[in-house]
C-alpha cells in the first residue's frame, strides 16, 4: 500500500477529543493543535499523528517507504465537510440578483415562478450526462477549496423522474469523483406548479410514490422538507419526516429560513439528525434542539446573499447546540462553493470563534451526515482526508479572510490538489 508523510507542519489541527458524538459549548473550541507535527498516511488512511522524531521511532518501516510532501510553516487540518448543499441541478439564476437588489424578496419571485420552479425547469430539462458534467465541475471546484466530503440534495425534479436523475447523478459521482457525495432526497422541496392548489396531493405522492423508491433503491440516506410558510405546513413536514424514517431515510428539515414557524421545534420533535438555515428559530426552539443534540446546521452565505439577518451562531453554541456550518450551494440563494468564505461570515455576522468554525465545518458536519466516525478529524483509523494550508497558524484562515489559503488537498491517500491546483488524475478516479 501507497504511504505518505506530511512532515513538519508547523501547526497540525487533529480536532482529536475524548468526547463522542458532535461538540457542545467549549468543546467547539478544542482544535487539538500539535506543534511541529506530522501525519503518517497508509492506503486511504491515517497511521499515526505526531512529533515526526516519534514517528520514525515507531513506525520506522512504513516512515522510510513513504513518499514526503514537506508543510514546513504551514497547518494541516481535516478535509472541510459541507454538510448542506444542492448540488445537482440546473442552469444558474444571476438573473434574480438585479430584482432581489431591486427589493424583489426572495420568495415573491418563487411565487411568480421564478426561484426553485425556474431550476426545476432547467434540471427538468437537461440529460444525466450534462447535469453529471456540469456537477463534477462544481465538485472540482469544492476540492480547490478544501472540501472533501458534499451533502447533495434533490429536489430540483419534483416529479419522480428527475428526483431519480439528480439522485442518479449524486450517486455516480460518488463513484467516480474524488470527493465523497451523501445523498439527501429532499421531493419535497416545493409545490410543482402542477399541484398549485393541490398541496396535500403532493404530500400524499411523495410519501406514497416517492420515498418507497429512494429506499428500495438506496438512492440517499436523508429525507429533508422546507417547512417555510407558504411551503410546506410543519403538519405536512413532520408527515413526510415521519415517514421517510419508516423507509429508513434519517431526517432533516430546513427550518425557520424566512418566518419563524416552529420548525426547529419540530427538528428536535421528529427526532431530526439535523436542523438547518434556523435564521429567525425562536428561543424556544434553540432550547429544544440543545435538548435533544440536534446539530444546527446554519447558513450564513444565504443570510449574506439574501440580505437577511443571520442565525444566532453565538447563542446557539452557548445554550447547548451542535453547531455546523455549510455553504447551501445552490443556484439561488448562495451560489458559491467557498467553504472558507462561508466560515469568514460565521466569524463576522453570527459571532463564532475561529476555532469553533474549524469544528463546525470538520468533525460536527460531519457529525450531520452521520460520518463522524470515518472523517471530521486526523486520527489513526480514519479516512486520509487532509489539507496543507498556506499560513503559519490557523488563526490567519479567518484573519487574511476571503482568500483561498490551499496549498494540498490529500483525499482518500491520494494527492488530488497540489500547489493549489488540480491533478489532472484527480477527476478521472474511476474506481470508488
Ligand atoms: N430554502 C430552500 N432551498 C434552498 C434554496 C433553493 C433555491 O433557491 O434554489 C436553500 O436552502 O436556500
Ligand atoms: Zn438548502
Amino acid at each position: 500500500m501507497d504511504m505518505l508523510l506530511i512532515h513538519n507542519a508547523n501547526e497540525v489541527l487533529t480536532l482529536q477529543s475524548d468526547t463522542k458524538g458532535p461538540r457542545t459549548r467549549e468543546a467547539m473550541s478544542h482544535l487539538g493543535v500539535i506543534e511541529n507535527a506530522s501525519v503518517l498516511v497508509e492506503g486511504d488512511r491515517i497511521v499515526a499523528v505526531g512529533p515526526l522524531a516519534e514517528l520514525e521511532e515507531r513506525y520506522s518501516e512504513k516512515v522510510k517507504k513513504a513518499k514526503r510532501i514537506d508543510a514546513t510553516g504551514k497547518v494541516v487540518m481535516p478535509g472541510l465537510v459541507d454538510c448542506h448543499t444542492h448540488l445537482v441541478h440546473g442552469g444558474t439564476r444571476e438573473h434574480e440578483l438585479n430584482m432581489r437588489l431591486a427589493g424583489k424578496t426572495y420568495m415573491e419571485i418563487m411565487n411568480a415562478g421564478g426561484g426553485i420552479h425556474y431550476t426545476t425547469t432547467k434540471t427538468r430539462e437537461a440529460s444525466f450526462e450534462e447535469l453529471y458534467e456540469k456537477t463534477s465541475r462544481h465538485l472540482d471546484q469544492f476540492l480547490q477549496y478544501g472540501v472533501t466530503t458534499v451533502e447533495a440534495k434533490s429536489g430540483y425534479g419534483l416529479d419522480w423522474e428527475t428526483e431519480k436523475k439528480q439522485l442518479e447523478v449524486a450517486k455516480k459521482l460518488q463513484e467516480t469523483h474524488p470527493v465523497d457525495v451523501v445523498s439527501t432526497f429532499m421531493g419535497a422541496h416545493a409545490v410543482p406548479k402542477e399541484y398549485k392548489g393541490n398541496e396535500e396531493a403532493f404530500v400524499d405522492m411523495v410519501i406514497d410514490e416517492m420515498l418507497p423508491k429512494v429506499a428500495e433503491l438506496k438512492l440517499a440516506e436523508f429525507n429533508d422538507v422546507f417547512c417555510e410558510k407558504g411551503v410546506f405546513t410543519p403538519e405536512q413536514s413532520r408527515r413526510i419526516l415521519e415517514a421517510g424514517k419508516r423507509y429508513g431515510l434519517i431526517p432533516k428539515i430546513h427550518a425557520d429560513e424566512i418566518e419563524p414557524y416552529e420548525g426547529a421545534e419540530l427538528a428536535a420533535e421528529v427526532e431530526a439528525i439535523s436542523a438547518e438555515h434556523l435564521l429567525v428559530a425562536s428561543d424556544e426552539g434553540i432550547e429544544k434542539m440543545a435538548a435533544a443534540g440536534t446539530i444546527a446546521v446554519l447558513l450564513p452565505g444565504t443570510a449574506f446573499f439574501l440580505r437577511a439577518p443571520f442565525a444566532r451562531g453565538r447563542l446557539m453554541v452557548d445554550r447547548g447546540v451542535p453547531v455546523a456550518i455549510s455553504t447551501d450551494f445552490n443556484p439561488g440563494s448562495s451560489p458559491t462553493i467557498s467553504l472558507p468564505f462561508i466560515q469568514n461570515l460565521a466569524c463576522m455576522n453570527m459571532g463564532m470563534t475561529m476555532e469553533e468554525v474549524l469544528c463546525a465545518t470538520t468533525i460536527n458536519a460531519a457529525h450531520a451526515i452521520n460520518r463522524g466516525d470515518e472523517i471530521g478529524t486526523i486520527e489513526a483509523g480514519k479516512k486520509a482526508d487532509l489539507l496543507i494550508l498556506n499560513v503559519p497558524n490557523y488563526k490567519q484562515l479567518q484573519y487574511f479572510y476571503g482568500m483561498n489559503h490551499i496549498d494540498t488537498v490529500v483525499k482518500a491517500g491520494e494527492v488530488v490538489v497540489e500547489g493549489g491546483a488540480l491533478c489532472s488524475s484527480a477527476t478521472t478516479v474511476s474506481n470508488r
